[in-house]
């Protein structure tokens, strides 16, 4: 049920287009009283007015040290490819996702949002992305809700600084995991991820 103010689940998230079709930037409104605030951060609703019909099957949350930090970029091959709704709790995140869909007009492009507990703004993520984060302050945490429970031989990554991406950094990278650090780069003969 969309408002009339394009909100949806009772105006508590603005759902937002960005370039690639189907990644959404979802905005929270929390309600606020003098004790202090209440703030959705799911809501069934909320994905089905994305189009997304399946549940919730794993939640993680991630915190990091060290602002300049970089994590990703992650994804898992189908038949566990996920949604992935990003939310920032604490700090701040240039949070960023990789169209990797076969035959997406917008193959291999990304987009970025800056991600922050004050910003109250998540990422939307479609199955057949990439996800990557550089952290852009100490101490941050993010919540993670998966459409699909972590398939360690379904995972799969990109280094972060492939260069056929681009991927504008903000900062210079402070922290990588040994895993991240040896990601490839895409291969040339990479077509997508098929639904
Ligand atoms: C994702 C995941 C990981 N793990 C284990 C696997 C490793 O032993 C350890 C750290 O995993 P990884 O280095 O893949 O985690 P991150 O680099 O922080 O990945 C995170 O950041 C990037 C940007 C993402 O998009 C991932 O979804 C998100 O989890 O946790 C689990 O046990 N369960 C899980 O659901």
């Amino acid at each position: 049920m969309t408002g009339p103010d394009g909100r949806v689940a009772n105006g508590r998230f603005l759902v937002e287009d960005t370039p690639l079709a189907g990644l959404k930037r979802v905005q929270r409104f929390p309600l606020e009283d003098a004790r202090g605030a209440l703030e959705r951060l799911y809501c069934s609703s909320l994905f089905t007015a994305c189009g997304i019909d399946a549940a919730i099957a794993q939640i993680n949350r991630t915190r990091t040290y060290a602002a300049g930090t970089v994590r990703g970029l992650h994804f898992q091959h189908p038949p566990h490819a996920e949604v992935k709704f990003v939310q920032c709790l604490r700090g701040a995140v240039f949070d960023v996702a990789v169209d990797l869909r076969a035959g997406s007009p917008t193959f291999l492009q990304w987009h970025a949002d800056v991600l922050s507990r004050d910003n109250l703004t998540g990422l939307l993520i479609p199955a057949g992305f990439a996800h990557g984060l550089q952290t852009l302050s100490d101490d941050t945490e993010l919540l993670y809700l998966h459409t699909a429970a972590y398939t360690p031989e379904a995972e799969d990554g990109i280094d972060a600084l492939d260069p056929q991406l681009a991927i504008d950094w903000p900062l210079p990278i402070a922290e990588r995991s040994e895993r991240d650090l040896a990601l490839p780069h895409i291969h040339p003969d990479f077509t997508g991820l098929s639904a």
